[in-house]
């Protein structure tokens, strides 16, 4: 990869929300209707770092932060036995109704119109395993993957390095952003080097001349010194796990047990508050480290559709799917634009910017081959 820009990060600008280090905010939902555990706090005092770590609702959120994936006779997020849980579930379809129930709706809709494709990679195109390195994407799902896209330009929109989500997808005829939409690869086209001032023209693996855009180039020293604090320091933590992802770090706490928590939140608090630059969010199971920019997946898919030639049209129908609560800043800014549908993968109900839902991978796969289904059935 030729790697030649010097990029000025656009600056994250709401810092002082609340007068808290931004680092200890993360995605509050919009009311959480059915998991009061989704209902994160602010912390009020600010006395030590234990006490920010308990009254900021870090622990709160590492609790709730992922539905169980082997466990099945107990929705543990709320201890509802199983039909509560169903019932609970049925109901919040009411408002995120399934995709595929509602899949006439979504190509009516999209009758007339393109639809441009998101899709993220973890607990979307694969299922959630203990180990990041082993989350592999069926064949199946490759092969639909790539049915699709031929159809519709399809973009992969992951928390992890551009590289390792292409290793794991291995589709060359996609999109692909990684480090959560911080360094995105795409093809060269009039547009695109319009599309934003710091995109630079490159080559990728195959050589292929493409279009880069990576707005937290500059952090990279800084994302390398606290990846290796943050390895460093979670060493002596049975099963705590560091993935270096580029433009961001993850912290994974799946594998370590529940009373170590704390210690996670501790090490990784202490770390963290010597880098005012960084950032704090939670994913499922995971703690992200990354540059306070005001950058986010929201953004790399309108630059995306930008880059595409697809943004201002009515006649594009961006649709984005995914899993976690970093994917509810793409679902957010197409509820704003009001054109395009998040859909949120989920078994367990939980308050979302998405207008549908699907309930794992297996759903994702088979909304996938509907839409392929759909484009040839109606000679489009
Ligand atoms: O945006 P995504 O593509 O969904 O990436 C978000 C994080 O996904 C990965 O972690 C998650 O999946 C792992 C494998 O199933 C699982 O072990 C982990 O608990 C999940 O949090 C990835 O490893 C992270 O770096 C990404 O930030």
């Amino acid at each position: 990869m030729d790697l030649k820009s010097n990029h000025t990060a656009p600056v994250l600008t709401d810092q002082s929300t609340l007068g808290v280090h931004n680092s200890l905010l993360q995605y509050s939902p919009r009311g959480a209707a059915f998991s009061s555990n989704l209902l994160l706090t602010i912390p009020r005092k600010k006395t030590g770092v234990l006490d920010d770590i308990r009254s900021s609702g870090w622990l709160d959120a590492m609790m709730s932060s992922s539905p169980p994936h082997k466990k099945i006779n107990k929705d543990i997020q709320n201890e509802l036995p199983l039909a509560d849980a169903d019932f609970a579930y049925r109901s919040w379809l009411l408002k995120y109704p399934s995709a595929l129930t509602s899949f006439e709706k979504i190509t009516n809709f999209a009758k007339g119109k393109r639809i441009a494709l998101f899709l993220d990679y973890d607990g979307t195109l694969s299922p959630i395993v203990d180990d990041p390195d082993c989350a592999f994407m069926s064949n199946n799902m490759r092969l639909s993957v790539k049915k699709v896209a031929r159809y519709f330009p399809t973009a992969i929109i992951s928390g992890r390095s551009r590289d390792k989500v292409y290793e794991f997808v291995g589709l060359t005829e996609l999109y692909y952003a990684g480090s959560h939409g911080m360094d995105i690869i795409g093809p060269v086209t009039k547009s695109a080097c319009v599309a934003h001032s710091n995109s630079i023209r490159s080559t990728d693996k195959q050589g292929k001349e493409v279009t880069l855009f990576q707005p937290a180039s500059e952090f990279l020293p800084m994302i390398e010194e606290v990846y290796d604090s943050l390895v460093e320091s979670t060493k002596d933590i049975e099963g705590a796990k560091v993935e270096n992802n580029k433009f961001c770090v993850s912290v994974h706490y799946r594998n370590v047990d529940e009373k170590s928590w704390m210690t996670v939140a501790q090490r990784v608090h202490d770390v963290i508050k010597e880098f005012p630059r960084l950032r704090l969010t939670h994913g499922r199971k995971v703690l992200e480290v990354r540059p306070m920019i005001d950058w986010d997946k929201g953004k790399a898919v309108l630059f995306v559709l930008e880059s595409l030639g697809l943004s201002n049209s009515d006649d594009v129908l961006p649709i984005y799917v995914g899993d976690d609560r970093t994917d509810e800043d793409a679902f957010k800014v197409l509820r704003e634009r009001k054109s395009g549908y998040g859909i949120i993968v989920s078994s367990a109900p939980k308050e979302s910017n998405a207008y549908y839902s699907l309930r794992d991978p297996s759903e994702v796969m088979e909304f996938l081959n509907s839409l392929v289904m759909w484009k040839k059935s109606s000679g489009l």
